[in-house]
């Protein structure tokens, strides 16, 4: 049953503007917010609006490389900030942990399958990454998961690998291409109906390999000022992807400083003795060269969005306290990449 729209929302608002990039992964995320809308509020109208960013347009330079960090974001932003957007959807993965002043984000739908994934060329008899032999190629442009194949499989050779996933596949199908298997996230393939293409989950039991900040959550981002779309978006949210997820920003937000910093991150609810449920984060930072690294796992009582921001600095600190400021602070200084 559709709930009563919240009394802050103005009857003369009934027509919104979604916007979204144009790629397959992202249109199909778009659906899934607008359905969730439409489901609440039935009598609205939401139109989607979709739009290259940059970060589609430029496809040639690696990721670290670029030098604007809002690549996805940016444009679609000003649309926002000017009225032209009601609501941003994004995988939440390439929103910049800060957000223009103007813009907040406004929720986040449940979270898809947030891991990693192993994907095999076809043809090739390997099931899981440890099955690879020496100098096999594997295709990613993150630091990430560069960072963390350097640390647990340094026989393994990394070559970049850009575009969306279609794009990805075909370039690892190649009969002539140079990749043995890429990582992928779970999500899109999942999202955009290519399980199929999955050989192996990848997460801190299987692979040793922890995902990046916000994997698998769709952000949606919505005008700071604007209280009757936030109120829309509290009956469409959910609770626990963003406990998850703030508590995954803030970590990520206080060790950047402005830099992108090759963090993994696993969250996971648990009960711990007493019957209390907890937030379970495992967390890593390793140098791009993969030979030092730092890990921290920490349990956490996380029921509001204050308490997840603070849970996540406290992960940060910890990080710190275990060598996790020299790492950046070298990368940050250009050292490891070179
Ligand atoms: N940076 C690209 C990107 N942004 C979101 C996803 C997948 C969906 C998600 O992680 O939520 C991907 C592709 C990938 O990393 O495989």
């Amino acid at each position: 049953m559709a709930t009563a729209p919240p009394a802050s929302i103005s009857p003369q608002r009934k027509s919104f503007n979604v916007g979204t990039r144009k790629s397959k992964l992202a249109l199909v995320q778009t659906d899934l917010v607008v359905g969730a809308l439409k489901n609440a509020y039935p009598g609205f109208d939401f139109s989607i609006k979709s739009k290259d960013t940059a970060g589609d347009r430029d496809k040639l330079t690696a990721l670290k490389d670029l030098s604007t960090k809002n690549l996805w974001t940016e444009e679609l932003e000003e649309l926002l900030a000017a009225g032209h957007l009601d609501v941003i959807v994004h995988s939440l993965k390439d929103v910049p942990t800060l957000i223009p002043s103007t813009c907040a984000l406004g929720g986040v739908l449940t979270r898809e399958d947030p891991r990693d994934v192993l994907v095999v060329k076809p043809g090739l008899p390997y099931k899981s990454i440890s099955d690879l032999p020496a100098g096999s190629v594997v295709g990613t442009s993150s630091i990430r998961r560069t960072a963390q194949l350097a640390l647990k499989y340094p026989h393994l050779k990394v070559e970049s690998v850009r575009g969306n996933i279609d794009t990805r596949l075909a370039k690892l199908d190649a009969e002539d291409g140079p990749y043995q298997c890429i990582i992928l996230a779970a999500a899109g393939l999942l999202r955009v109906g290519l399980g199929e293409r999955i050989t192996q989950y990848l997460d801190s039991k299987n692979g040793g390999f922890l995902y990046a900040v916000g994997q698998g959550a769709i952000g949606i981002e919505i005008r700071s000022d604007d209280d009757t779309v936030l109120a829309m978006l509290n009956q469409v949210g959910h609770k626990e992807t963003l406990l998850e997820i703030l508590a995954e920003r803030s970590l990520l937000r206080v060790l950047e400083g402005g830099c992108s910093a090759p963090l993994g991150v696993e969250s996971e609810w648990i009960k711990d003795s007493d019957g209390k449920t907890k937030l379970r984060m495992r967390s890593i930072v390793v140098s791009v060269d993969g030979t030092r690294s730092s890990q921290v796992e920490l349990d956490g009582v996380v029921e509001s969005p204050a308490a997840a921001e603070a849970f996540g600095l406290e992960v940060a600190k910890e990080l710190v306290a275990q060598g996790a400021g020299s790492i950046l602070q070298d990368i940050k200084e250009n050292k490891a990449t070179s």
